[in-house]
């Protein structure tokens, strides 16, 4: 199996952590804000599945993003939904985040793709300000899953995460669809980028 997957949320909440986390099992702290795709095999019930996941810095100014969002909407076979249990903001902006994937799927008539919603930095639960029963319930009433994790501190529920959105993806019998090769991502990446520098001067 070959999957596509998108990870998301606002910015610092661990996005790159977490990645950086499953590809490597490694927690290195400082990751700046390259925006990449990475590939990772592994073995699933012993079949091998390929990830491709896009980490994503924060990009909640949708008006000067849409056609970038709506390539990674198409894209996505599956959605890691990030915010950081001590920042109640970033899991405001994860629940503002799933509607807009919903509506937006609804818009390009895209499959279902299902969505996992993660609160990270478990390990900081002394400055936790979002309680792990919101998180929940969030999951239950918009149809995600939730964990609650720390990349920085555990390998395994990172790598939970994962199989559990690959497990879902099965269920949803998500097919190869693909509008949007790699290459076609890398150039609507490029051309963001160019567009911006552009815009600087
Ligand atoms: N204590 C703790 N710190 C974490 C954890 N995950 C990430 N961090 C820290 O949080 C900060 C941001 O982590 P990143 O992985 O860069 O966050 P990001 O969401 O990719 O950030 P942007 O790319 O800027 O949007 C870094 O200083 C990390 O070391 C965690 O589980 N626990």
């Amino acid at each position: 199996m070959d999957a596509n997957i998108v990870v998301m949320g606002t910015e610092s909440v661990g996005k790159s952590a977490l990645t950086v986390r499953l590809l490597t099992r490694r927690f290195i702290g400082e990751y700046g804000d390259i925006e990449s795709i990475y590939s990772h095999s592994f073995m699933v019930d012993g079949r091998e599945t390929t990830l491709n996941i896009w980490d994503s810095p924060c990009s909640e100014d949708l008006s000067v993003e849409t056609s970038l969002f709506e390539k990674k909407v198409q894209w996505a076979d599956g959605y890691v939904l990030v915010y950081s249990i001590c920042d109640r903001a970033s899991f405001n902006s994860v629940s503002r985040l799933i509607q807009t994937i919903k509506s937006t799927k609804d818009y390009l008539n895209a499959d279902k793709a299902p969505i996992v919603i993660v609160g990270n930095k478990r390990d900081l639960c002394h400055r936790r300000t979002v309680l792990s029963e919101e998180g929940r319930l969030l999951a239950l009433n918009t149809d995600c899953h939730f964990y609650e994790v720390s990349a920085a501190e555990n390998y395994h529920s990172v790598l939970m995460v994962f199989h559990g959105l690959v497990d879902r993806m099965k269920d949803t019998k998500m097919t190869m669809k693909r509008p949007l090769g790699f290459k076609g991502i890398v150039k609507s990446m490029s051309a963001v980028f160019a567009r911006r520098r552009t815009d600087s001067f």
